[in-house]
């Protein structure tokens, strides 16, 4: 028989710049020897300086999308990152239930690095109803997962608590990115699958090149569920691959550079 071939969905925006949304992930899956496909939910104007215009797309051509992919090609794996919208939303869930795509990542954008909105306001707290609940990981950054508990999570003990409510809420793993977590020394993410807490700690970095570094951890985690990896192996691995593309950032553009995807080569050339 032959090798099957690995293959992930992410249902998300895209950036111009090609630094973060649809395009990291692609080149993320790519680096990771894993057929890529899009579903895509808005097209922004970006680049290393922000925003300039967003221009969300129907949700049902964004059905329609996942319908093409999911019927003829097939999909191991699958992440959500920019939504727009609730309508969007509402769409993406119905067809994760519809297809039994158990292997999804859900990572909780909400707003650009630059500050932009990129979901809107009213839908955030829809995510803990809609999406979260089908999530084999959800990869909520500090300030989404602030959002969404609705207090500060600045001590250790109120993040683990955190991380159970994500479990309540139906989602099978939880990662609470460190990243804005500044004052840390390390680079310092919290895994949690309802029963045992993982830190995962790396080196943490002194660059402002990190435009996307949320969209290619959570594509390289969804890249090895689509390999058949654990969702806690994943998660280690995409920890390695995001640790080396942010310490080989890009010298692109003029405000918030994107990550290295191939800097990962690097350990095996
Ligand atoms: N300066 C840094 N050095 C090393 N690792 C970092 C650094 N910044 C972020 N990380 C790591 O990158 C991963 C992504 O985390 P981060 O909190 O930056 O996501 P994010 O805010 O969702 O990103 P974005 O929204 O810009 O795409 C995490 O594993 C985090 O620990
Ligand atoms: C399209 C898109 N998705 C996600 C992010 C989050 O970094 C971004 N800046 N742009």
């Amino acid at each position: 028989m032959m090798n099957h071939i690995p293959r992930a969905l992410t249902i998300a925006g895209s950036d111009s710049g090609g630094g973060a949304g649809i395009q990291a992930d692609i080149k993320t899956f790519q680096e990771l020897e894993v057929y890529g496909m899009s579903a895509i939910t808005a097209i922004t104007a970006q680049n290393t300086l922000g925003v300039t215009g967003i221009q969300e797309i129907d949700p049902d051509i964004v059905a329609k999308q996942i319908d093409a992919v999911v019927s003829d090609i097939g999909v191991d794996a699958a992440k959500t990152g920019m939504i727009a919208n609730i309508e969007i939303m509402q769409i993406i869930a119905e067809k994760v239930k519809q297809y039994q795509i158990l292997n999804l990542v859900v990572d909780p954008v909400m707003v650009s690095k630059s500050g932009h909105s990129l979901l809107e306001e009213e839908a955030r707290l829809a995510l803990k109803e809609l999406l979260i609940p089908l999530a084999m990981v959800v990869t909520p950054n500090l300030p989404e997962a602030e959002v969404l508990i609705g207090k500060p999570l600045d001590r250790l003990e109120a993040r683990k608590e955190a991380a159970q409510m994500f479990i309540d809420w139906g989602a099978k793993h939880v990662v609470i990115k460190g990243g804005h977590d500044k004052n840390k020394e390390k680079a310092e993410d919290l895994f949690y699958d309802g029963k045992e807490f993982v830190t995962l700690s790396a080196e943490r970095f002194e660059t402002k090149h990190t435009h996307g570094t949320g969209c290619t951890f959570s594509a390289a985690i969804t890249a090895y569920l689509a390999k058949g990896v654990s969702p806690l192996e994943a998660v280690h691995q995409a920890k390695t691959f995001i640790s080396q593309a942010i310490s080989h950032p890009l010298q692109i553009g003029k405000g918030h550079g994107p990550t290295n995807h191939w800097a990962h080569r690097m350990r095996r050339e």
